[in-house]
């Protein structure tokens, strides 16, 4: 089992980790519906074209080819459409990055109520510019490690009311970063959070983030 595997199977099991009997129904995997091989290496695809077309400047007929290629795909897939209570994407909790290519795929390695201490490297798709990750991509990966250590040992669902983000110097693209994540205190339905991202010493970006307890009926 690969330590991705490992991570997921502690992921089910807990007690101390963020377990799917800590996550709310509608949040986890529906019973019957399991991320087949099949279709995390669909998306596995989808990450490495999008990476791809960010980096590529074909020559017009390769271009006619490639949209022709693409459109067929997506009608292909349309057929398949279905809601979102018994969609795939973004919800596979216990798998790297939840089987979604919106933001890049996080890495658990360590984590508990209170701390998570992760990896991640933000391919060519997430370019800024000059090398660095675009600024709105940084976000995505906070709310990802902080929105789940707020809704996890137990705590019922929050949402983010605001996260913080300072950016202490470039992230770049293309190699691993490290990023941690804190619990850092709980005021009535507020839960503070705080997190940072690195490249080996240097500090690339720091956040603070809000999560509000919903109050029953709240979406
Ligand atoms: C259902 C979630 C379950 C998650 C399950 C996780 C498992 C999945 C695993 C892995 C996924 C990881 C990734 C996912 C993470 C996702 C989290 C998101 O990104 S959620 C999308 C973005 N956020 C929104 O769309 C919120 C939109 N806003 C709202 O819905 C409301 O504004 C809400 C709920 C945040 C608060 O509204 P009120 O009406 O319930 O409460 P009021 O009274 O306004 O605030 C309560 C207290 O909070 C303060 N507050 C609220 N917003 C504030 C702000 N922006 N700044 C400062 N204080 C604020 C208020 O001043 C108040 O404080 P005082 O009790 O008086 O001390």
């Amino acid at each position: 089992m690969s330590t991705d595997e490992n991570a997921a199977e502690e992921l089910l099991r807990g007690p101390e980790g963020l377990g799917r009997r800590d996550m709310p129904t509608s949040w986890t995997r529906r019973p019957g519906i399991e991320p087949t091989p099949d279709f995390l290496a669909m998306i596995d695809a989808l990450r490495a074209l999008q990476d791809d077309v960010t980096a590529a400047v074909p020559p017009p007929d390769v271009l006619v080819d490639t949209t022709k290629t693409l459109s067929e795909l997506s009608e292909r897939l349309r057929a398949y459409a279905a809601p979102e209570r018994d969609q795939l994407t973004g919800r596979l909790i216990t798998v790297p990055g939840r089987g979604q290519t919106m933001s890049p795929v996080l890495h658990l390695d360590e984590w508990s109520e209170h701390h998570a201490r992760g990896h991640v490297t933000f391919g060519r798709f997430y370019l800024g510019g000059n090398g660095a990750v675009h600024g709105g991509a940084i976000p995505l990966l906070f709310d990802e490690i902080l929105g789940r250590l707020a809704n996890t040992g137990g705590r019922r669902p929050s949402r983010t009311a605001f996260l913080h983000v300072n950016y202490r110097s470039i992230t770049p693209i293309g190699v691993e970063l490290q990023i941690e994540g804190r619990f850092e205190r709980e005021e009535g339905r507020k839960r503070f959070l705080t997190a940072e991202l690195r490249h080996g010493d240097t500090l690339c970006a720091d956040a603070e983030g809000l999560f509000v307890q919903l109050k029953p009926g709240q979406p």
